[in-house]
């Protein structure tokens, strides 16, 4: 049975604090399903249940403990369950909602500090898509770090560093080939002990390759991509949070694994899949199809194989559903531009 330091675990200063019940012992939870949890802590690993009143007085799913949460709990000695006390005040707070509805929330990681956005620099790469993830992690208080994956199957990988970085200034941008490890220095340099990171992406972008590489070991299954599509298949079974050997807490939840944009987002893109085919083809990947020259849209019009009114249905369709409360609140990127201004100094 593993037992880790809280340490190891990734515990922050303002946590301890809080720590001040005696008869109760810290531990951080690894898993959660239908209110079971496995806690790692310095006593060890166990399962655990939560006290009653905790259910009972829980508003919605942000009062439940969830994966990375530091908890209170009680174990008698020769009880193989614990039973959770206390949830302690978290530092981030990953979760997604539909705009405006506050109701139907899904939580997926609490006290993450670093969430990688990982997106292929292949043919998946996708800016509209990343610029949805980064609101979310926005949302949530850690700080986001862009990590694109496949290096070595792209060659403009300057092109699409510099579009990530119109979307997000001051956002640190890591291209990496995790077939060489090539990138990765750069990597472990968010990667210590005290620190814990998450991962979002689309599925088959690299996302257990990247975890398999810090671990030096096979710790989650990755799959070989479709040859005629080079889409991944969903490889990823079950995982966790984890303790890297050289030091470091990685979550990677199935909730983090299956964070989709809402389903009217999902389908203005399938009803406008020849748009969308289209402006893959522009010259700039975040074109607007506006002013901008080489623009396959623009062209398709002029050629008359595109309609002027679908484009602008497209288009209103688009501002509709888009995330429009947050674009306003982050426009300009000076939220996490702030933020990392102010953790460097930390530095
Ligand atoms: N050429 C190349 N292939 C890579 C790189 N990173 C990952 N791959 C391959 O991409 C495929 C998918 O990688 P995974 O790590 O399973 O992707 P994932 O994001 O974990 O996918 P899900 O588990 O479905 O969420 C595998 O065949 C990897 O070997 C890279 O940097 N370069
Ligand atoms: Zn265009």
């Amino acid at each position: 049975m593993n037992s880790y330091s809280l340490k190891q675990l990734g515990l922050q200063t303002i946590v301890e604090e809080q720590y001040k019940q005696e008869s109760l012992k810290i531990g951080r939870v690894a898993t959660s399903a239908n209110e079971r949890y496995k806690i790692l802590s310095p006593e060890g690993e166990f399962q655990a249940t939560i006290l009653g009143k905790i259910r009972f007085l829980a508003e919605s799913a942000r009062d439940l403990p969830c994966v990375g949460d530091w908890v209170l709990y009680q174990k008698m000695d020769g009880d193989s369950q614990a039973v959770i006390h206390q949830v302690l005040d978290r530092s981030s707070l990953l979760s997604r909602k539909a705009p405006g509805d506050k109701k139907e929330e899904q939580i997926m990681a609490a006290n993450v500090d670093f969430v990688f956005l990982v997106n292929a620099l292949n043919n998946d790469f996708n800016i509209r898509r990343m610029e949805r993830y980064l609101y979310l992690v926005y949302e949530s208080g850690a700080l986001p770090i862009f990590v694109l994956t496949k290096k070595d199957l792209c060659d403009d990988v300057e092109d699409k560093i510099r579009a990530i970085q119109d979307i997000a200034p001051g956002t640190p941008v890591i291209a990496v080939d995790s077939l060489s490890g090539e990138g990765y220095e750069e990597l472990y340099s968010f990667i210590k002990e005290g620190k814990t990171v998450s991962l979002i992406g689309s599925s088959g972008v690299g996302k257990s390759t990247v975890i398999n590489r810090l671990f030096g070991k096979e710790m989650q299954k990755t799959k070989d991509i479709r040859a005629s599509d080079h889409k991944g298949k969903h490889t990823t079974t079950h995982r966790e949070l984890f303790v890297l050997p050289k030091g470091g807490v990685i979550i990677d939840t199935p909730g983090m694994r299956e964070i989709q944009l809402w389903g009217t987002e999902e389908s203005v893109h399938q009803a406008f899949d020849d748009i969308e085919a289209l402006a893959a083809q522009c010259r700039f990947i975040d074109c607007k199809h506006e002013t901008e020259p080489h623009c396959a849209v623009k062209d398709a019009i002029h050629k008359g194989k595109l309609d002027v009114e679908r484009l602008e249905s497209f288009r209103k369709l688009e501002r509709e559903v888009r995330h429009l409360e947050l674009k306003e609140k982050y426009g300009t990127h000076r939220a996490s531009k702030m933020q990392w201004e102010e953790f460097r100094k930390k530095l």
